[in-house]
């Protein structure tokens, strides 16, 4: 069976990335297996650091890798906190810190002028030199409500709004964010990928 290798230490992405792979049959199995160490995210995009990631699990174990780099996009904060989501009331912030932190910023504005979006980029390498890595890259549309609802999800799912669905990310059931979120969309197609690249 072939081994993968996910380059994150986000208890809440390995979560869904075990429902989101097993279409690929394979053995998916934590970096933190491997005592491989977190790589520092010094990229200026989400393409930029989960290649960085993915690299550096591959190079420290020798097996192919995949990483998530995500956040959420906010129009009112011109894109901020973006690649600085997990960060965003400082290094090593906590989910309710950065969510506080993202309700004080758009205090006292209208739902209309509060949409937001998550991105998912996710890169997969063969090995660490891998010339042809497979990028993918998704996002999810909503809106940041002005307090927390729900207690499913991780990160900033209490306050991401979904309007068609009248309901938070968090409030989602895992399969339905699954199906519908930026990670399940750009899981979908990688999955897709990977099976059009695999060897005939
Ligand atoms: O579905 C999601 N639902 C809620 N929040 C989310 C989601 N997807 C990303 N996010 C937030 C969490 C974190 O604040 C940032 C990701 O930051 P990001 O650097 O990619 O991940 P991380 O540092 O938590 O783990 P790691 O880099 O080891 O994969 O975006
Ligand atoms: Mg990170």
């Amino acid at each position: 069976m072939s081994r993968l290798i996910l380059a994150s230490g986000n208890a809440g992405k390995l979560k869904e990335f075990s429902e989101l792979l097993q279409p690929l049959g394979w053995q998916v199995e934590a970096q933190s297996s491997y005592q491989v160490e977190e790589a520092e995210e010094t990229g200026l995009t989400f393409v930029e650091n989960a290649l960085i990631k993915a690299r550096n699990a591959a190079q420290a174990t020798g097996l192919p890798a995949l990483a998530d780099d995500s956040g959420i996009e906010v129009d009112a904060l011109q894109g901020a906190p973006g690649i600085y989501s997990a960060r965003f009331a400082g290094p090593g912030s906590s989910d309710a810190e950065n969510n506080t932190k993202l309700l004080n910023s758009l205090k006292g504005l209208p739902e209309a002028e509060r949409s937001a979006r998550y991105w998912c980029v996710l890169a997969f390498l063969r090995f660490a030199e891998d010339p042809t890595p497979i990028i993918i890259q998704a996002s999810w549309e909503g809106r940041v409500l002005t307090e927390p609802r729900g207690e499913g999800g991780f990160g900033y799912d209490p306050l991401f709004w979904l309007p068609d669905l009248g309901k938070t990310a968090a409030e989602l059931p895992k399969q339905e964010k699954n199906r519908v979120s930026h990670r399940g969309r750009a899981s979908q197609l990688l999955v897709e990928a990977l099976q059009a690249h695999a060897p005939k």
